[in-house]
């Protein structure tokens, strides 16, 4: 059972500052990290694998710091998100360089059992060049696997992936979880990580911003106020008519819209006032929008909650 332990970590590159103050800890099962894009994924797993110095605090494998310590890499797999693969090596003579880099007596064996794994016994001697997208995943796969890690972590393993390719990998994920391994992965894709991880933990601009159960997760994205952009027969009617609402806390006549901008701080409530408003002042509905759903504004808002 292996526990990695994130403390205060910073890691900043010249004036950027990747990731701020982020303290975490990653135990047995599957857990989500779940961020926009460039919000420090990428550089946390890197700093979690020993790929990277954090530039303050520590990172630590069963207590001892895992930057520059070989016992500690020996633990750990690293599923990279770039693609920086040999494309003129074959599958197994990829997952072989990492077996001796490992220094693993059995080399050659070890490399076919981690191939047999991902199930790409078949392809494997092809050059990486030839293969598709999820092929060349389960071959980077195969290569983390190959010493038999206790720790799996995975940079945005779905990526470019088709829905049966999917599948399979979160099978084999979930078949690591179970054997008490510690996985991590990352992804930015809310869906993605409900259907796999036990345990969610989001980053947001470099700071870590929630942490808990898929449900605590959702709730805490579905109960912020939402905004949306209304259109109608009469808005000012219908502005009147929802400010006195307690589901609404905020309204405005957008003109360059011709539209309001409604600040919906219950959202059942809205869904179920809005219409019925509508009807008893005689006003028609024209157009409906949530104005702020895209997944950056969600996260925003969890930073700032
Ligand atoms: N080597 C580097 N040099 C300079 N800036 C970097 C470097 N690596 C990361 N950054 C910056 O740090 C921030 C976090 O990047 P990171 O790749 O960790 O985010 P991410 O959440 O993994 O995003 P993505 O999913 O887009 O890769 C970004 O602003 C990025 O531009």
């Amino acid at each position: 059972m292996s526990l990695i332990q994130i403390k205060s970590a910073s890691r900043w590159f010249g004036n950027v500052v990747a990731v701020n103050d982020v303290s975490l800890d990653i135990g047995p099962g599957i857990t989500g990290l779940l961020g926009p894009n460039g919000a420090g994924k990428s550089t946390l797993i890197h700093m979690m694998s020993g790929f990277l110095a954090p530039s303050s605090g520590e990172v630590t494998l069963n207590g001892g710091v895992i930057w520059q310590n070989e016992a500690a890499y020996r633990e750990i797999g690293l599923v990279p998100e770039r693609e920086g693969m040999y494309d003129y090596l074959t599958g197994s003579e990829f997952v072989l360089a990492n077996a001796e880099l490992h220094g693993l007596a059995e080399p050659g064996a070890a490399a076919r059992a981690a191939l047999e794994t991902v199930e790409m016994t078949a392809a494997a001697d092809r050059r990486i060049a030839t293969y598709s997208k999820g092929m060349r995943q389960r071959v980077k796969m195969a290569s983390a696997l190959v010493h038999h890690p206790s720790v799996l972590l995975l940079d945005e393993p779905f990526n470019g992936m088709d829905p049966r390719q999917r599948m399979h990998l979160m099978d084999l994920l979930r078949k690591m979880g179970a054997q008490g391994r510690t996985v991590l992965f990352s992804s930015h894709i809310l869906e993605e990580v409900e259907q796999l991880a036990s345990h969610i933990e989001v980053i947001v601009a470099g700071r870590h911003a929630a942490s808990g159960d898929f449900r605590k997760i959702r709730r805490l994205m579905t109960d912020r106020p939402h905004q949306y952009l209304i259109r109608s027969s009469d808005d000012r009617a219908l502005a009147a008519a929802l400010i006195a609402d307690a589901s609404t806390s905020g309204i405005e006549i957008d003109r360059s819209e011709g539209a309001l901008r409604v600040q919906a701080v219950d959202f059942h409530r809205f869904a179920e006032q809005l219409p019925r408003l509508a009807r008893q002042h005689s006003i028609r509905l024209l157009a409906v929008s949530p104005s702020d759903e895209s997944l950056e504004s969600v996260f925003s808002y969890l930073v700032s909650a």
